[in-house]
């Protein structure tokens, strides 16, 4: 029989990741000395959500050791157990919350309605999920999130034959008419907005009757570590990708193996802890650093030398001591655009320019991140341009004032990463951090505290 079982948290030690926005200031703490701290980090939310579409489509039960608990990664449970998921909350939790034990729907059932909230990767990720239901399912997203792009997603599942009711505005809220099965085929699509169009569609590729073959036609493809991440998640599961040329992808209908996975550390949240460091000429640790990831904030470790600080790696904890110089740098941002807020907020606090170019598609994550990161340093002081494809960023006196949020969690811990240094910064919305990490504002106080007090065991 199949269970649902999945329930608000029992064990939250940082509160409901459904909080409201929050209309407070957050008073920026400021680093009354180098910053001095290990850090411990809750699991990725790219990779907890590929394990949990996968698992829900396996061919067996899943455990996730160390998944994310966040708004990402509930709207992502939850939309599985709307479709007949039996997603189950293990005893004795971890420190950041439960591992997870999925069961597969011996059919996956519609009549339901999904809430991506602001989750790119449940908008992009479900919707082919949704068409192998029976019966129809209504997604939608927050108000605020309601605008990121849809359409390569409502071509492609058009092209596969699957019925969509979008009232021909190619965006959510839109219905998928599952019958239970996707034919599947040859298609092309313009993934130039995101990465995660080919991601959601590979997902799920192994499950249509014939299989997939994936073109993108687009001038750019941003992200592709993400869609490495997409690829080596099947192969775990006995999958293959086959990428027979740059742009193609190809998956037979085959299994997806059931597999118990332990979710790494979330390397993109750890770019404003790193930064940290280099802010403030001081030291931050981070431990269970992976070996070997596709993770795109493992480039972290490249980056982050680059504004003159030292990286190590001993064993699996990576540390980032920053030398008291912070340069500008030059750098081709297209495969990390995640990494951008913190980079930036590091760069406003740098003795010379810098530039961040390939990531013109930020303007469609959860809020125009050009626009924002530009707005926000200059309302502070600093002198940041937009490029047709990026930012410039060049060295000015900064001063306090409102940090605005605009909902977009990595725009919150930006403005936090430039309190460290200037005075008088107070974050509007925080909160937005539950987003991937609700545990940011005790996390960031921690680490602040250490400076003075001594390390904090990770
Ligand atoms: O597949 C994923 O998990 C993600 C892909 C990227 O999206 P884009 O390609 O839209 O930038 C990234 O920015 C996002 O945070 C997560
Ligand atoms: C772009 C991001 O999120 P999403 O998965 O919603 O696209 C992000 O986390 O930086």
């Amino acid at each position: 029989m199949q269970f649902r079982t999945y329930s608000a948290p029992e064990f939250d030690p940082y509160g409901d990741s459904r909080q409201p926005e929050t209309s407070e200031l957050w008073a920026a703490p400021v680093a009354a000395a180098p910053i001095d701290a290990d850090v411990a980090l809750p699991g990725s939310k790219s990779q907890t959500n590929r394990e949990l579409v996968l698992a829900a489509l396996a061919d067996g039960p899943s455990v996730l050791t160390a998944p994310l608990h966040s708004q990402d990664s509930d709207r992502m449970v939850e939309a599985l157990a709307a479709l007949g998921t039996g997603i189950e909350r293990m005893p004795e939790p971890g420190i950041f919350g439960a591992d997870l034990r999925i069961t597969p729907a011996s059919e996956l059932t519609g009549s339901t309605t999904i809430d991506a909230g602001q989750a790119g990767t449940v908008m992009r990720f479900v919707p082919p999920v949704a068409a192998l239901a029976l019966g129809p399912v209504t997604i939608d997203a927050d108000d605020s999130a309601r605008g990121r792009p849809m359409h390569a997603m409502v071509d492609a599942l058009r092209a596969l034959g699957v019925d969509l009711a979008d009232e021909g505005r190619a965006a959510l809220p839109f219905t998928v008419h599952g019958t239970g099965r996707v034919a599947g085929g040859e298609i092309t699509i313009d993934a130039s907005s995101s990465s995660q169009f080919v991601s959601g569609l590979l997902l799920s590729a192994a499950r249509f009757e014939n299989g997939l073959v994936l073109h993108h036609s687009g001038e750019r493809l941003p992200s592709l570590p993400h869609i490495e991440m997409t690829i080596a998640a099947l192969a775990a599961r006995g999958v293959a990708v086959e990428t027979p040329e740059l742009g193609t992808w190809v998956v037979k209908p085959q299994t997806i193996g059931a597999r118990d996975v332990t979710i790494e550390p979330d390397l993109s949240n750890a770019a404003p802890f790193l930064a940290a460091a280099v802010a403030t000429g001081g030291r931050v640790t981070i431990g269970h650093w992976p070996a070997e990831t596709t993770q795109v904030g493992a480039d972290l470790a490249t980056y982050l030398p680059l504004f003159g600080a030292e990286v190590t790696l001993e064993g699996d904890r990576l540390t980032v001591r920053g030398t008291g110089e912070i340069r500008g740098v030059n750098l081709d941002l297209s495969t990390g655009g995640e990494l951008v807020p913190a980079l930036a907020a590091l760069a406003a606090l740098a003795d010379g320019p810098s530039e961040f170019t390939g990531i013109g598609h930020i303007r469609h994550h959860e809020t125009d991140r050009l626009a924002a990161l530009v707005a926000e340093i200059n309302g502070l002081g600093g002198r940041a341009t937009e490029l047709e494809d990026g930012l410039r960023i060049e060295p000015a006196e900064l001063h306090g004032g409102v940090w605005k949020s605009y909902k977009d969690h990595r725009m919150s811990t930006a403005g936090a990463l430039i309190g460290l240094r200037v005075e008088g910064v107070e974050v509007h919305d925080i909160g937005a951090t539950a987003k991937t990490l609700p545990q940011f504002p005790e996390l960031w106080r921690r680490m602040v505290a250490a400076a003075e007090q001594g390390a904090l065991p990770a």
